[in-house]
């Protein structure tokens, strides 16, 4: 038999992708007239009824949405200039299906050393344990690559909190609970990354934690270095931080008595299960 006869049992299907064995000779006649080949075909034929509804009802929410729109507008959005937005029919309502959760950012702001990092790791941890899906942007970890090019000078330190905002924008969008840590000193340049996304996604979690605290741990010696003038411009030393007025979540810890990184995660996993977000 001469395989450039085969045909696919159904237009669109392949043959011997979805019915195993299942192939037709010319004529579409099929080789295997027994009847399990028969109700291979009618649940093929029933398949792809329904793949055929999903996709033109994603065709239809698209059409929907461009209804008396100008669909070849083309846009400037800083320096890029002639540039267009490009729907596609699978929309973060449909990964959130999937995921069984609500994508969004947890933006964990705080002086170094007020547990930033501790507090993601342990709230990633536990929402791993009960099946949500959460990636964290640590500061730290993003200036190793992504943000290598940026100082701590205020400006690069405006990029460097843009530049996150957009990528957790992204990680949210794609259904993740993200989770960024960076010590974010500016309000300015938090409300900016609260305003790219929908209205709540984006939840502000204040490491309340005093300065003293934060320079007692100082694990990475850096305040020490920072108090002996060879760090400059190091923020709650010689830089500024500006506390949040209106953060949702605020973690709390005095001099003494500081509760637990699993205590503080829980708090946030209580606001976010009180929000509707750890299920679609
Ligand atoms: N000058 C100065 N000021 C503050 N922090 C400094 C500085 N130089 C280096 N580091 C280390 O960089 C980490 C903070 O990076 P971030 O990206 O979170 O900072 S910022 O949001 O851009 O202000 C911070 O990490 P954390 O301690 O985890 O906050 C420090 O380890
Ligand atoms: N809730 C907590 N109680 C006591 N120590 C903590 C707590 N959270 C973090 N730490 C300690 O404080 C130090 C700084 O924590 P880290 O998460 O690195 O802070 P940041 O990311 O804000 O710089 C670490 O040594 C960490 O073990």
């Amino acid at each position: 038999m001469n395989a450039s006869l085969l045909k696919p049992a159904l237009p669109g299907i392949s043959s011997s992708k979805r019915l195993g064995f299942f192939s037709f000779s010319d004529g579409n006649k099929p080789f295997h007239s027994k009847p399990r080949g028969v109700c291979l075909i009618k649940a093929a034929m029933e398949e792809t009824q329904t793949l055929k509804q999903d996709v033109n009802g994603m065709v239809d929410k698209l059409a929907n949405r461009h209804a008396g729109k100008n669909h070849n507008q083309l846009s400037t959005i800083g320096n890029s200039t002639n540039i267009k937005w490009h729907e596609c029919p699978v929309e973060k309502i449909d990964r959130e299906k999937l995921l069984k959760q609500k994508g969004c950012v947890i933006w964990i702001t705080g002086l170094s050393g007020s547990g930033k990092s501790t507090v993601a790791c342990a709230l990633s941890h536990m929402l791993y344990q009960r099946g949500n899906l959460s990636y964290i942007l640590d500061g730290d970890n993003v200036r190793h690559g992504l943000n290598r090019d940026l100082s701590f000078k205020a400006e690069d330190r405006v990029e460097n909190i843009r530049r996150v905002g957009e990528v957790a924008k992204l990680f949210a969008d794609a259904g993740f609970i993200c989770i960024a840590c960076l010590i974010s000193p500016y309000r300015r340049d938090r409300a900016e990354c609260r305003s790219m996304l929908p209205n709540r996604d984006f939840v502000e979690v204040f490491m309340d934690v005093p300065l003293q605290v934060c320079e007692n741990r100082d694990p990475k010696g850096l305040y020490k270095l920072a108090r002996a003038g060879k760090i400059k411009g190091f923020t709650g030393i010689d830089d500024p931080y500006e506390p949040p007025l209106d953060a949702e979540i605020v973690l709390q810890c005095n001099t003494g008595d500081c509760s637990s990184p699993c205590d503080l995660a829980e708090k946030v996993i209580s606001y976010l299960e009180v929000e509707g977000y750890l299920q679609a």
